[in-house]
């Protein structure tokens, strides 16, 4: 199967995420462009990206009413991004919304519950349960709402997929064994996520902070 590491890009400087892309390239199948960088440089700079010929993932993490999704989805419609990320907490008719207005080729990837929280900062947001439970009933919902699949930690992914064989399943918070967390806190080592069922693992600071971002990505790879 090809690299299935999504490289974030996670930088505002376009010419530090060309870089970076270019020196990475041949270890990654494709690049992750978040808020940091849009917000900084827009579709002009994500079309400048796609220059590379490098799968794009566009992670703007969408949510609001569904006319407001919908219509911001077309108005990326040209960038046509491999996979574009929404929160699944924005609803049903949101998620549907979304996954109509998206490109054909397009996979609409539905955020369950932010790889930086845990059971404390669930409860704050007034949602009472585990993590586990939340992941699952919100990759129910996205399910039934027709989008592509899920964003989760490599905690739930097993089980989200034993619930939904044909999803996509992307997978961040990971990091090697020795590596620190950072602001991250469901977390697992590549290998993990990818043997609990993962379709694409998402990987910034482990690769991009590296003193060698090179050797960094081809020695998760080699993980895999
Ligand atoms: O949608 C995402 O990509 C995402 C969802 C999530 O729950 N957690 C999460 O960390 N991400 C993104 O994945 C990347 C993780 O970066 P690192 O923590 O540096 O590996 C960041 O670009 C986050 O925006």
């Amino acid at each position: 199967m090809s690299n299935r590491i999504y490289v974030a890009i996670d930088t505002p400087d376009l010419s530090r995420a060309l870089a970076l892309a270019k020196r990475v390239r041949h270890h990654v199948g494709g690049i992750k462009l978040g808020l940091e960088f849009f917000c900084a440089h827009g579709a002009a700079g994500v079309r400048e990206m796609a220059h590379l010929d490098l799968s794009v993932f566009l992670d703007l993490k969408l949510h609001d009413i569904p006319n407001t999704v919908a219509k911001a989805i077309q108005a990326l419609g040209p960038i046509a991004p491999a996979i574009l990320t929404v929160h699944a907490s924005g609803g049903r008719a949101m998620l549907e919304d979304a996954k109509a207005a998206a490109p054909t080729g397009t996979k609409v990837v539905a955020v369950t519950m932010l790889t930086s929280l845990d059971a404390t900062d669930l409860s704050d947001t007034g949602v009472t349960g585990a993590p586990h439970d939340h992941v699952l009933r919100l990759a129910e919902l996205a399910h039934d709402a027709g989008v592509d699949g899920i964003v989760c930690s490599g905690a739930e992914v097993a089980a989200a997929k034993a619930a939904w064989p044909k999803g996509f399943f992307v997978v961040p918070g990971v990091r090697p064994a020795d590596g620190p967390v950072g602001d991250q806190k469901r977390v697992v080592t590549p290998r993990q996520a990818i043997d609990a069922g993962a379709s694409i693992l998402v990987i910034g600071r482990p690769i991009t902070q590296a003193d060698d971002p090179d050797a960094a990505a081809r020695a998760i790879a080699a993980t895999l």
